[in-house]
């Protein structure tokens, strides 16, 4: 757990670095895949910072509402201004969700079909990307996997169709997000403690909770600040570093 914010996005960034080394080394390339919100920002502008061979490195969203890049609620929008735009990251590298189609269902299918002529997998199959970074909402989604939303229940697609409040949104599905190699959470503000309080209970609906589904068949790391993480120290049940 990291004493604030600024902590929070250091150690995100040593996490970030091995995992991008350590993919480009052992395959050639890294699949990484960003999530939106407020809290990632200051990492994707630590990365701009970096010296990094930009042309291995491969980036994804996990999820993006239906608005196009240039809409200051884009989350595409936010990591290129962040990061992406500031350096000289190849373009056909840069992988949006589409989201000019008019129709949310035919812009999910498109994302589907570039993902899997990326990786080279044919229906029924999930790719598996190298890094996947995730936030939390203080109603403990994850993406744009909102509570008691039917795209909780998606497990034949890569991608789906997400609602908030009445707006769509573009989305990984569950079982995409838990073929990942390395999942990073990243979590910050005391908001977030009643849904974190619920993420970890033992027993709790992750229909009520959705970032209770991610459980992948790799590595998984939540990274706290204490304000929001304060709230599982009494849990007798993890080991908090
Ligand atoms: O709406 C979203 O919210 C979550 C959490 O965002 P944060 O502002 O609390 O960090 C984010 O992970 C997701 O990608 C985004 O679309």
């Amino acid at each position: 757990m990291y004493q604030d914010k600024v902590a929070l996005v250091g150690g995100a960034l040593g996490l970030v670095l091995e995992q991008i080394k350590q993919a480009i080394a052992q395959r050639g390339q890294c699949s990484l895949v960003l999530a939106g919100g407020s809290t990632p920002k200051p990492l994707y502008e630590a990365l701009a910072q970096q010296d990094l061979p930009w042309e291995k490195l491969h980036i994804f969203w996990g999820d993006e509402r239906y608005v196009p890049p240039t809409h200051p609620d884009s989350n595409e929008g936010m990591a290129r201004e962040a990061w992406l735009d500031a350096v000289d990251f190849p373009a056909a590298n840069i992988h949006g969700m589409p989201t000019s189609a008019q129709d949310p269902q035919k812009d999910a299918s498109r994302y589907e079909a570039e993902l899997r002529e990326f990786f080279g997998v044919s229906a029924g199959e999930f790719p598996v990307f190298d890094l996947i970074l995730l936030g939390m909402g203080d109603d403990g989604h994850t993406a744009s996997l909102f509570p008691q939303t039917a795209a909780l229940e998606v497990c034949d697609r890569l991608i789906t169709v997400g609602e908030k409040s009445g707006q769509p949104r573009l989305t990984f599905t569950i079982p995409l997000i838990n073929q990942g190699r390395c999942v990073i959470f990243m979590v910050a503000g005391a908001n977030k403690q009643p849904a974190l309080q619920q993420v970890f209970a033992e027993t709790a609906d992750p229909v009520a909770y959705p970032s209770r589904f991610i459980q992948p068949q790799g590595e998984l790391w939540w990274l706290l600040d204490e304000a929001a993480g304060t709230v599982l120290k009494s849990f007798n049940n993890l080991v908090i570093e």
